[in-house]
């Protein structure tokens, strides 16, 4: 699914008044209406106090809808306008008359702080101060009035955005922003929905289709991906029923010290669980035992140290590699990942210690071959591009390194990212319990089997991060968060890649 601006958004909006032949206040109308719907669906007439707080623009006029809707349901609403400038829109004015129409209990209009109203924790509040058309933060009375919301600790309800969250860029530390319980947007996710920095102010979200012009959307050009189930089965690539293990991919995993032997045995069984056809590993010898023992379905071949990689077997013949867990960063470490960048012509992936040796020898950057997977966490990534000041600071920093590298990169989180040049996929599977050790070896395995197996490294790094956090929930789900263990998430894999052809009819908007 496309994640658009919020320009973007305005132009759809215009397109399809344009060519459905409606007004732009049937268009609110009809969004509203589907927000009235889903409120509905779960109060089921519950008589709470509902406390609706409309701006003066369209999101305003969004919640004036909703407001008539509830009222003429029977529920228990009052209206509160939050008189931020005198520019009422035109849809905002004609809803607020239809609002008059149909109630005595006519809209509050809150101008300064002593207009408050008292909001307690059983309230159900719905911000509809401002939407994608916030430009400045929101400031005086008007960010009180956020915090006053925020603090009451009310269930809050955002349509289309938290309000004082922009749409397409970082907030000032400190801003007002509604804290929402629960998010429905219309048509497209946000892009801030999925930021480190801005996505704890979403609560749950959900996206409802608005009916904006299908054909025009289509031909939006948007650089930023949401990837659900449908991208992910879009992505897979069928298996042959006459095939062999030959065609699924020769991989080697080079990796591993004294004491950190586990991390190369996650990532090989990673690879393994996600159908590479010939695993191999490259190990000191003071783990051959432990993989022959622990991973009878790997090869190993032993670098000629008992307890770190020193050098890279020349003659091994891989059709891809995956460098760098467990490593360290050793001199002779060193050397070994240069000897295999100035050999390797394909692509390859880098983890862990390899990409602190990278950040420690900028020239081996020079070597990666075009199309490479890094899969650095925060701390490696600062590393690798430098400190950044915002999650858009951030985005721009990654891109512009993947430009000037010719590489792929992960930008690890509770919504990964995989930066390709210009092209940014937000993953939207995984959970609080894959924060545990070993979980990024499991992901480099998967992304490196997906490329043994002849996807394309950037198809192989979306749809490896896709599975990986899909195993992790469904290991969730057996285990509770706190019981996931990164080897659950690697034995999961099959399941995952199976559950992406399951039809959920519960399936919400998003997954
Ligand atoms: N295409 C769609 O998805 C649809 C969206 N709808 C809803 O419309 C809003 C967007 O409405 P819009 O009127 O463009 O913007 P807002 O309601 O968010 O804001 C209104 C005006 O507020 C001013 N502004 C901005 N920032 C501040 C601030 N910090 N303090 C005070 N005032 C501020 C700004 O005007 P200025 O001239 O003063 O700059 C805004 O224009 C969208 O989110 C949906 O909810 C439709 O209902 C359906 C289609
Ligand atoms: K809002």
């Amino acid at each position: 699914m496309k994640i658009l601006s919020a320009e973007q958004l305005s132009e759809a909006d215009k397109e399809t008044i344009k060519k459905q032949n409606i007004s732009s206040e049937e268009l609110m109308e009809r969004a509203a209406t589907l927000v009235f719907n889903e409120i509905n669906n779960r109060l089921r007439g519950a008589p709470i106090p509902i406390k609706i707080f409309c701006g003066i623009g369209n999101n305003g006029g969004d919640g004036l809808v909703v407001a008539r809707h509830l009222i003429q349901h029977g529920y228990n609403v009052t209206v509160y306008v939050v008189n931020y400038s005198d520019k009422r829109s035109e849809d905002f004015l004609a809803n607020y008359e239809k609002l008059k129409e149909i109630t005595n209990n006519w809209p509050q209009v809150i101008k300064k702080e002593d207009d408050f109203p008292e909001i307690n924790i059983g309230d159900f509040v719905i911000d509809a101060i401002f939407g994608i058309g916030l430009n400045r933060p929101i400031e005086g009375w008007v960010a009180k009035l956020v915090e006053e919301i925020n603090h009451s600790k009310a269930f809050t309800l955002a349509v289309d955005m938290p309000s004082g969250l922009f749409a397409d860029k970082a907030s000032e530390k400190n801003s007002a922003i509604i804290e929402a319980n629960y998010t429905l947007s219309f048509q497209s996710p946000k892009l801030v929905f999925f930021l480190p920095e801005t996505m704890d102010y979403v609560g749950d979200l959900q996206v409802l289709d608005i009916g904006l012009d299908r054909e025009f959307i289509g031909r939006i050009k948007s650089k930023t991906f949401l990837i659900g189930k449908q991208q992910a089965l879009s992505l897979y690539l069928p298996r042959k029923k006459n095939s062999h293990k030959g065609d699924y991919g020769s991989v080697l995993i080079a990796g591993g010290s004294y004491g950190k032997i586990g991390s190369v045995l996650l990532t090989a069984t990673a690879a393994l669980r996600s159908g590479t056809g010939l695993c191999s590993l490259y190990i000191p010898k003071c783990g051959y035992n432990i993989i022959q023992t622990g991973l009878p379905e790997a090869m190993v071949v032993t670098d000629p140290d008992h307890e770190i990689l020193t050098t890279y077997p020349k003659d091994f013949k891989a059709d891809v590699v995956c460098f760098g867990m467990g490593a360290g960063t050793s001199f002779n470490t060193v050397k070994a990942l240069k000897e295999l960048l100035e050999l390797m012509d394909k692509p390859v992936v880098i983890d862990a210690d390899g990409l602190n040796i990278l950040s420690e020898n900028n020239d081996l950057l020079k070597l990666l071959p075009e199309n490479s997977v890094l899969t650095p966490h925060p701390g490696e990534l600062k590393r690798l591009v430098g400190a950044w000041k915002d999650d858009f600071h951030k985005l721009d920093l990654v891109k512009e390194f993947s430009s000037k590298y010719k590489v792929i990169v992960v930008i690890k989180g509770a919504h990964s990212l995989t930066i390709d040049r210009d092209n940014v996929y937000v993953n939207n599977t995984g959970n609080p319990g894959m924060a545990t050790a070993g979980s990024g070896d499991v992901l480099s395995g998967v992304i490196t089997s997906l490329i043994g197996q002849g996807y394309e490294p950037v198809n192989a790094t979306v749809l490896g991060i896709y599975l990986h956090g899909l195993s992790g929930d469904i290991s969730a789900e057996e285990l509770g968060y706190e019981g996931v263990l990164a080897g659950d998430i690697a034995k999961n894999i099959g399941k995952a890649l199976s559950k992406i052809f399951e039809k959920d009819a519960t399936e919400s908007d998003i997954n």
